[in-house]
């Protein structure tokens, strides 16, 4: 974790220190937290929808700034609580941005100060440790005339001493590379967590997992929508050019586990169907995907889970 130290030696690309830590992105539901990150680490890493909430925690992505590397927790969206589930995902969110070296907060600039926003700049210093760097980044700069900036970042400002101010548009890229470069520099001296090449397909197991959730939704409506989560567990090269791909859905109770099966296993096995057509569509490989249905039980009662839903750093993936 790094302080208040704002003197971070820059890492040379030829042996010198590296970097590394954690930043967690936080804001309304709908800021553009994944489309951020998904410009950030260059791949579609978290799935982007005009639905609310769906983003449900452990979406990650790793970038490489100079010797930095950037570890990002994507939160679930920060909004009012109303029912237990809710109250918990927040929580979540929170728990990523508490043990992050850096935050970004993102404000919509269309829409400016919201009650949402202010909740979050209310919560903000009591919540997260003194020193911990939090940038604010101004989003969707592309929907507003570029003289109500200006003064939306002084409002932002006054309220809180933000250590940068970004203006930024996650969909077309404006200004991501000056709050990257800004974040790398903020990350605390040390070993990579992730090995090079991990980086490169990690993104993939994500999606993978994020396409399946996905499905499941769909397919499952109401029934089910955040209570379950999907991973994926191994990803495995075959000589003929094909993946195997090992997923887990996770569920809370056995009767859940029973309705993502279907009758003699038939809701799995279409959404494995469609899941695997998109997941080699998108990696231009033909897939052979597995899917185990599991039940955690306790998973939504027990708040140590939310935590790890909302911040798991235990692995590559
Ligand atoms: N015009 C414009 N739209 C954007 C920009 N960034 C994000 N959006 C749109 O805003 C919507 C929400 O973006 P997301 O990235 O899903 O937002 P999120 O904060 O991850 O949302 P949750 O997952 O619900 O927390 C999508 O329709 C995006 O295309 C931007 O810079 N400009």
């Amino acid at each position: 974790m790094t302080g208040e130290d704002d003197t971070v030696p820059g890492a040379g690309p030829e042996g010198g220190a590296t970097r590394c830590g954690f930043v967690a992105l936080i804001g309304e539901p709908n800021a553009g937290k994944s489309s951020l990150l998904n410009r950030l680490v260059g791949a579609k890493v978290s799935i982007v929808t005009h639905k609310v909430q769906t983003t449900r925690g452990r979406i990650r992505g790793v970038v490489i700034d100079g010797g930095a590397q950037i570890v990002f927790v994507d939160t679930p969206g920060l909004f009012r609580p109303r029912r237990r589930l809710d109250r918990a995902m927040v929580a979540a969110a929170w728990a990523g941005a508490v043990e992050a070296d850096a935050v970004v907060l993102l404000v919509e600039a269309h829409r400016g100060i919201t009650e949402g926003v202010d909740a979050i700049l209310e919560a903000l210093p009591e919540t997260l440790p003194e020193g911990r760097p939090v940038a604010l980044a101004i989003n969707k700069i592309d929907r507003v005339p570029h003289e109500t900036l200006l003064p939306l970042s002084a409002a932002l400002n006054e309220r809180r001493d933000f250590a940068a101010t970004f203006l930024i548009s996650a969909t077309r890229g404006a200004g991501v590379e000056d709050l990257r470069g800004w974040l790398g520099g903020r990350m605390p001296e040390g070993p990579w967590h992730y090995p090079e090449d991990q980086v490169a397909d990690m993104p993939l197991r994500l999606i993978a997992a994020e396409i399946t959730r996905e499905k499941l939704m769909l397919r499952l409506h109401q029934e089910l929508p955040y209570e379950l989560t999907v991973e994926t567990e191994s990803w495995q090269e075959r000589e003929d050019g094909s993946v195997r791909i090992d997923q887990v859905v996770y569920v809370a109770r056995d009767g859940h586990k029973g309705i993502v099966l279907g009758a003699k296993g038939a809701t799995v096995k279409a959404v494995g169907t469609e899941a695997r057509v998109e997941i080699a569509e998108l990696i231009g490989q033909r897939a052979h995907l597995f899917i185990q249905v599991k039940v955690r039980p306790g998973w939504l009662d027990e708040p140590a889970r939310y935590r790890e839903i909302g911040l798991d750093y235990s692995d590559g993936g």
